[in-house]
């Protein structure tokens, strides 16, 4: 049985990891000869996935550990650029999997696709004609991309608002006609826009208006994945803070961005600082995720937290985190860019729904990371303690000197880059 429970993996060189993670059935030799390589995405294949390229852009891949699962023991590749994320994500999975783990369930991959009409004579008529032939748009929308029905999905059901009705709307006034797309594995915006933009003819002889927009909506709000933790408080215990101290602090960290949005957006920055790293891994469309996640949090008129910290009648931490998760495992760049591919492997995900679910239970971990360094400590101590290292390169160490020179750092408490030009400065002599 395959564990993600790796003690002090940190403390091996990059070749032991990766010699380890293949040993352990994490990696297949043809993933670790893609990770190995030292430009896994060639330029051949970057310069077909946009346009003007110059060259790649490389940022770490590094691995969250410890992370159970409804069960299931995951390695979790997360690219990302901020130190101190990946070693938080895995203290806390270390957590929550002596308390059983995360528990996680996701809904339908149901898609929105949205046709945007105008200038209808009646929009109520309008409305009316479009929910009268229902079925009719249902089937032309699956007609017009069979491959998806055959696989599972496909349109599975419409509805019409009309916007700015209302007397003195500053706005024109339009018929919203929503398509319910299941996508199966895919992020879907291709199979998506090619059903809205088909329907286009029809709905305009249907309502006499005019269709502009015919595209997705990134507010997946039927595409839902859930994540939720209960957390003995004796194991949260940190230093001089008791477990009880930890989790009253992580609540109120909770309640704080529940009624400020100021302090929101920092705290759902942090859940993003583990979702993103995720999703970017898998090659996956990261401004989607944002877009749809931050909408989410604001879906009862006030922009608030993503999760939910509460305890429960034994005195346990309780998180819970819902987001829109409108991703993929196949389509997009998932199985075109090298490494995104080696990551969707080493995660050992089957479909989209159980990709989606790993990944809102990594943004609950970030954001215990964060609210329980937060609650006891502060921030500083362990980010950056571990930012020290690109302090230390911004200053000019290299090789042997960055380490050097970050425990300088560390021990001066003094981590600025100033501080480390002077170090470097004074090794160079
Ligand atoms: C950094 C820790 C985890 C140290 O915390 P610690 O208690 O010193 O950790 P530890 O030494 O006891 O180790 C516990 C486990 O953490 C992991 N771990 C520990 N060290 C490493 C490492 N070097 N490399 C990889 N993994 C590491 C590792 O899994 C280890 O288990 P082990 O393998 O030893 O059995 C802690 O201080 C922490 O979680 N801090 C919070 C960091 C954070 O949130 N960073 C995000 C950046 S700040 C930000 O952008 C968001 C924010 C904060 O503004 C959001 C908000 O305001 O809500
Ligand atoms: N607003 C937005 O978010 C927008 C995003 N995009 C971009 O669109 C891309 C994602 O589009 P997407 O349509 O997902 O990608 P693709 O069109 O690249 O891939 C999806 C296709 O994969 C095939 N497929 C193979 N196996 C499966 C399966 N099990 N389940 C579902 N489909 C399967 C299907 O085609 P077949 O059945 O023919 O084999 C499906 O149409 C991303 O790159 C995103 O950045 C584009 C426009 C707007």
């Amino acid at each position: 049985m395959k564990t993600s429970r790796i003690s002090g993996f940190y403390n091996m060189t990059v070749e032991e990891r990766r010699k380890l993670l293949h040993e352990m059935g994490f990696l297949t030799a043809e993933d670790l000869n893609t990770i190995s390589n030292r430009s896994s995405l060639d330029l051949e294949t970057a310069d077909h996935m946009i346009e003007n390229v110059v060259g790649t852009y490389e940022l770490p891949l590094g691995l969250g550990l410890n992370f159970l699962i409804n069960d299931k023991d995951y390695v979790i590749p997360m690219v990302i650029e901020e130190a101190s994320v990946v070693a938080s994500a895995s203290h806390i999975a270390r957590i929550v999997r002596e308390s059983g783990g995360f528990r996680t369930e996701a809904t339908e991959r149901v898609m929105i696709g949205q046709i945007q009409v105008v200038g209808c004579p009646d929009f109520l008529e309008a409305k009316e004609a479009i929910l009268r032939q229902k079925q009719t748009l249902i089937e032309a929308a699956n007609n017009a991309y069979p491959s998806i029905v055959t696989r599972g999905g496909g349109a599975i059901d419409l509805d019409v608002r009309i916007l700015n009705e209302e007397a003195g709307s500053r706005f024109t006034q339009m018929l919203m006609v929503h398509i319910y797309i299941n996508t199966c594995d895919a992020m879907g915006a291709n199979i998506i826009n090619t059903m809205v933009e088909s329907l286009a003819p029809v709905v305009e002889d249907l309502t006499n208006g005019k269709v502009y927009l015919r595209i997705l909506s990134n507010y997946a709000d039927r595409c839902l994945a859930r994540a939720t933790c209960i957390i003995s408080p004796q194991l949260l215990r940190t230093g001089d803070f008791s477990g009880e101290e930890v989790r009253d602090g992580v609540i109120l960290a909770y309640e704080l961005a529940a009624s400020d949005p100021y302090r929101a957006v920092t705290h759902n920055k942090g859940i993003m600082n583990g979702i993103d790293p995720v999703v970017i891994a898998t090659g996956n469309d990261w401004r989607a995720v944002e877009a749809g996640a931050h909408a989410y949090a604001a879906r009862n008129g006030t922009y608030s937290s993503m999760t939910v910290w509460s305890k429960d009648e034994e005195g346990n931490l309780v998180g819970e985190l819902e987001l829109p998760m409108s991703i993929g495992t196949v389509g997009g760049a998932t199985r075109v860019h090298p490494l995104a591919k080696a990551s969707l492997e080493i995660l050992g995900v089957e479909s989209a729904k159980e990709l989606a679910q790993v990944i809102v239970a990594v943004g609950l971990a970030q954001n215990l990371g964060a609210l329980k360094a937060l609650a006891t400590d502060g921030i500083q101590k362990g980010h950056m303690a571990l930012h020290s290292r690109s302090v230390a390169i911004a200053a000019g160490a290299t090789g042997e000197m960055i380490d050097i020179v970050a425990e300088e750092l560390i021990k001066q408490k003094q981590i600025r880059v100033g501080k480390a030009k002077e170090l470097v400065e004074e090794y160079k002599k």
